[in-house]
């Protein structure tokens, strides 16, 4: 019997694109979205249950409906700026959120969690690359709830039996290789579709948070991972988490730093226009480098990124935004 699967965030970017694997691994994805954020023709791998993780009831529909073997739960608000001006839209969303989630699993039997975790939950890390056991610092509140989760998830894992891998994903970005599903955020913040909409003319210019960083070439430098290698460890974090249950955390990312005018060179390349860039101040609370040490996942999940090199995140990025995403569709 195939194995039913609950997402909530299943119509957002990195969502989509895991129910696209899981439908790909044999396995029947139900998204559980607000779409608040999301995107309903990005559910087209399942069945799309409309629904908020805060609301008990609707929750326990669902779960009545499909008794799902597991939960791979994106559902959660990711602006960081956001989250320092309006702390309390965040811990409510994905902490109280979370938690209901986690009661509602518990009602149903369900015992096993795949969590979104993220890079920010490191803060300003002190080594490079970062592994799993690096001190978490987080220095925002959308950092600090997903540090929060990450702990209660423990505490429900000893109390309760709920298993749960928190996945801490460095940054995402690309889309889909076959072009189905990409990134759509209103507002866009995230910095490879900013610069492609710079290079075809739909923003006035890119501007680089930050020339002065101690970094070869004066920008900040991150560790870009296609989402459709995070989406293939989801599928291998439920296997594991069925093979042995036992909780774990994992970071994902390549090992591989790029700089923002690294970034902006690649679409330059790949779309053949200049992207017009004005030279800005640092954004506060952004790290110089963040790079992912990816051995444990590679080790545990056997999982090797396959899509992320930066040629085809940008390369994948840059055909869906010209498409027009969601809209062009
Ligand atoms: N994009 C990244 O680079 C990145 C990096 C690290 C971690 N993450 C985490 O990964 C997850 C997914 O990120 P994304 O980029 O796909 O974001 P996204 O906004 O595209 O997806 C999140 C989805 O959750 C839904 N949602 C939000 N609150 C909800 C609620 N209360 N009830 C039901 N649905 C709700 C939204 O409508 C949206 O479809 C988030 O938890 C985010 O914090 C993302
Ligand atoms: O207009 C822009 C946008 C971004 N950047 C720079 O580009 C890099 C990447 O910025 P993003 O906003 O694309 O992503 P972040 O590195 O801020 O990602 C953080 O926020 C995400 C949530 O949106 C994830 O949680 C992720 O794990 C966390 O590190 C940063 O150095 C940033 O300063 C610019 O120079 N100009």
């Amino acid at each position: 019997m195939k194995s039913t699967i609950l997402v909530t965030g299943g119509a957002g970017y990195i969502g989509s694109h895991t129910c696209k694997a899981l439908r790909d691994s044999d396995c029947l994805p139900v998204a559980y979205d607000n779409l608040v954020y999301g995107h309903r023709e990005a559910a087209q791998w399942g069945p799309l249950e409309y629904g908020d993780i805060l609301d008990h009831a609707r929750l326990d529909q669902v779960f009545r409906l499909y008794q799902p073997e597991a939960v791979i739960h994106f559902a959660a608000y990711a602006y960081v700026g956001e989250s320092v001006v309006d702390p309390g839209k965040y811990y409510q969303n994905n902490v109280a959120g979370t938690i209901n989630l986690l009661e509602s699993m518990r009602r149903h039997g369900c015992r096993m969690i795949i969590f979104s975790s993220t890079c920010a939950s490191f803060g300003l890390p002190k080594m490079i690359p970062i592994g799993e056991t690096a001190e978490q610092n987080p220095i925002n509140p959308y950092g600090r709830s997903k540090l929060m989760i990450e702990q209660i998830l423990k505490d429900y894992d000893g109390a309760y039996g709920i298993r749960h891998i928190a996945l801490r994903y460095f940054n995402a970005a690309g889309a889909d290789p076959e072009g189905v599903v990409g990134e759509d955020h209103e507002p866009e913040t995230h910095l490879i579709p900013l610069v492609i909409d710079a290079a075809l003319g739909r923003r006035e210019c890119i501007e680089i948070f930050g020339t002065d960083y101690p970094t070869p070439d004066g920008t900040a430098i991150r560790d870009y991972v296609h989402v459709t290698d995070l989406a293939d460890a989801h599928v291998r974090a439920v296997d594991k988490l069925r093979r042995d249950g036992s909780s774990d955390q994992f970071n994902l990312g390549t090992g591989t730093g790029t700089s923002v005018r690294q970034i902006i060179q690649s679409v330059e390349t790949i779309s053949r226009c200049t992207v017009p860039v004005r030279e800005g101040h640092r954004r506060p609370g952004d790290p110089p480098e963040l790079v992912a040490d990816p051995r444990k996942a590679l080790q545990f999940l056997d999982w090797r990124p396959r899509f992320s090199e930066l040629e085809t995140i940008v390369g994948t990025a840059f055909r869906w935004h010209e498409g027009g995403g969601f809209r062009g569709a």
